[in-house]
């Protein structure tokens, strides 16, 4: 007699025998109450039986259910069971339904497909039963079925065991369908697209649905936010750098706003308090290829007399007015002529001196005194802010935002300082005798052998290049020299004749020496200054630089 019942036996016959086997196993071992169906108990967490680790057994339905433990059922003997439940579903229902499955219960099982009621064959049942074990041997806590070599436990340990796996809930035929039924993908094809009721478009890609692929996803994700909003931004707020070329610019807005930022690109250039062109400008050129200069550009031919030909007063720290060698004298008297005095903390020409012709000789590097010393104005700058802007009749002319005060300095004429011969040269290249003209003879000093240098401010110039002749001016010209060695080069600064407010045309009288005679040529230029006392003509003939025709 076998000692052990081989649960792995394949075909009919051999679960019939071992059966058979098993039945007169227990028949020996136990009383023939033992055999009559068990009590069906809840299985609670304290009990030990089990092997499950948490004091559970495991119940395997067709390798795939494992119930939660409050839900497990075990049909378990009166008497302690020596052996913890091992083997499936299939094999518990094929030794112990014969014994203690009710009919009632056969038949509830086969309504819920766990034991279908269709006879298998051995060759489906067989691969039905591999199947089961490599999912449970996949399996690291589920029980494993032994295999058919391994030995059956000792008969004498055999108990008589029934396994009923019970009814799964809802709960659980949600596990068994998704472990059960692989992830299904809907295909759909261009009828069944029809027949759901979408439109059908010869031009929607077949198969697929809008919904998932939204043909206009750009503007889905751009209702989302997703894409940065498109701003319009006005042409005059668009920074404009130098590398910006006028023909790139299509407006005639937009072209102004090139213009006036290569203009004040320009103004900026200019040392000293700003200068600026007024809001008004309509984008009139100030000149061809002109730029603002700080000092003068000395040209091919001129020449500074050497510096060690210059020369410096000895006063001291503090220059003395009566004693001074920098200033100039009077001729009759040799009284030395103090050109500056401080009123209200500003330094200015002097009452005195305002209506003398005579030359400024201001301190230097070659004196003792130092830069706060009241002989020295012009070297130190400009000190008023400029406006440049549009007269209409007469060009640009300048103004200042702030108020001046009579005998304030305002600035210096700058320009290319150029020979008497050049001068000439230009004014005949010019291209109409009316063109604007910024000669300006540097001829304070009258010498045999030589011909005066020439101030051209055409090209090159700074601010009080575009100050207008006026018959009844408010500034001045004076000349005015820091090297006392150089009769040839030195500054033309003006000076405020009275004062003058704010935002008012700054001019100067551009031939001081009229004398008074209405001797008009025909081809000077007409001056349209608005004075009453209004000479007529700029200058006495056509000729604005040295030559006289
Ligand atoms: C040194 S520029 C002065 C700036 C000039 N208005 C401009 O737009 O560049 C001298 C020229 O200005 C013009 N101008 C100056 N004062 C004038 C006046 N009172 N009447 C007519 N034209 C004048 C003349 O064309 C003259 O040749």
């Amino acid at each position: 007699m076998n000692d052990f019942i081989d649960l792995t036996a394949d075909s009919d016959d051999d679960q019939v025998n071992a059966k058979d086997q098993g039945q007169s196993l227990l028949a020996k071992f136990l009383k023939p109450s033992q055999f009559l169906p068990s009590t069906l108990k809840r299985k609670s967490p304290h009990d030990s039986v089990g092997n499950g680790g948490d004091g559970f057994p495991k119940v395997i339905s067709n390798g795939t259910y494992k119930p939660a433990s409050d839900e497990i059922f075990t049909v378990k003997n009166e008497e302690t069971n020596p052996l913890s439940f091992f083997g499936n579903g299939s094999d518990a229902s094929s030794r112990g339904s014969s014994v203690s499955l009710s009919k009632k219960e056969q038949q509830r099982r086969e309504s819920l497909s766990l034991d279908p009621p269709k006879k298998q064959t051995s060759s489906s049942r067989d691969s039905s039963n591999q199947a089961q074990r490599k999912r449970a041997s996949n399996s690291e806590d589920e029980i494993r079925v032994p295999p058919s070599t391994s030995p059956a436990p000792p008969t004498k340990c055999f108990p008589a065991v029934s396994v009923v796996v019970p009814a799964p809930t809802s709960k659980n035929k949600v596990v068994l369908s998704m472990k059960k039924s692989p992830r299904k993908i809907k295909r759909m094809s261009s009828a069944s697209l029809e027949s759901s009721g979408e439109e059908s478009d010869p031009d929607k890609p077949i198969g697929l649905k809008t919904k998932y692929y939204p043909l206009d996803l750009d503007k889905v994700r751009a209702a989302k936010g997703r894409y940065p909003q498109v701003r319009t931004t006005a042409a005059q707020h668009v920074a404009v750098t130098p590398f910006h070329r006028p023909g790139n610019v299509r407006s005639a807005q937009s072209k102004l706003f090139y213009l006036r930022e290569n203009l004040d690109r320009r103004l900026r250039a200019i040392k000293g308090p700003p200068v600026t062109m007024a809001g008004e400008w309509n984008g009139t050129s100030l000149a061809s290829n002109f730029e603002f200069i700080n000092t003068y550009k000395l040209q091919k031919g001129v020449a500074r007399v050497p510096d060690e030909f210059n020369a410096g007063c000895g006063c001291g720290p503090y220059c003395d007015p009566a004693r001074c060698t920098c200033l100039s004298q009077e001729e009759d008297t040799e009284e030395r002529m103090v050109a500056y005095e401080r009123k209200n903390r500003q330094l200015v020409l002097k009452d005195s001196f305002i209506s003398k012709k005579t030359m400024i000789y201001e301190c230097n590097s070659y004196c003792g005194c130092g830069k706060d010393c009241w002989n020295r104005l012009v070297q130190h700058g400009r000190t008023v802010e400029l406006e440049i802007f549009q007269t209409g009749s007469r060009g640009f002319g300048l103004r200042s935002p702030d108020p001046i005060v009579r005998g304030q300095f305002i600035d210096c004429y700058l320009g290319e300082v150029i020979t008497s011969a050049e001068a000439d040269l230009r004014e005949d290249a010019a291209s109409s005798k009316n063109s604007p003209s910024y000669l300006f003879s540097l001829d304070f000093i009258h010498m045999d052998d030589e011909d005066p240098y020439v101030v051209d401010g055409k090209r090159l110039g700074g601010p009080s290049r575009f100050m207008n002749h006026s018959c009844n001016p408010n500034c001045k010209m004076f000349t005015v020299s820091t090297h006392h060695g150089d009769s040839r080069i030195y500054d033309l600064a003006f000076f405020a004749l009275r004062d003058i407010p704010s935002g008012t045309e700054l001019t100067f009288d551009y031939n001081p020496d009229w004398n008074g005679d209405r001797n008009e040529d025909p081809n000077a230029v007409k001056c349209l200054c608005g004075e009453s006392q209004c000479r007529g003509q700029l200058w006495p003939n056509q000729r604005k630089s040295t030559k006289d025709d």
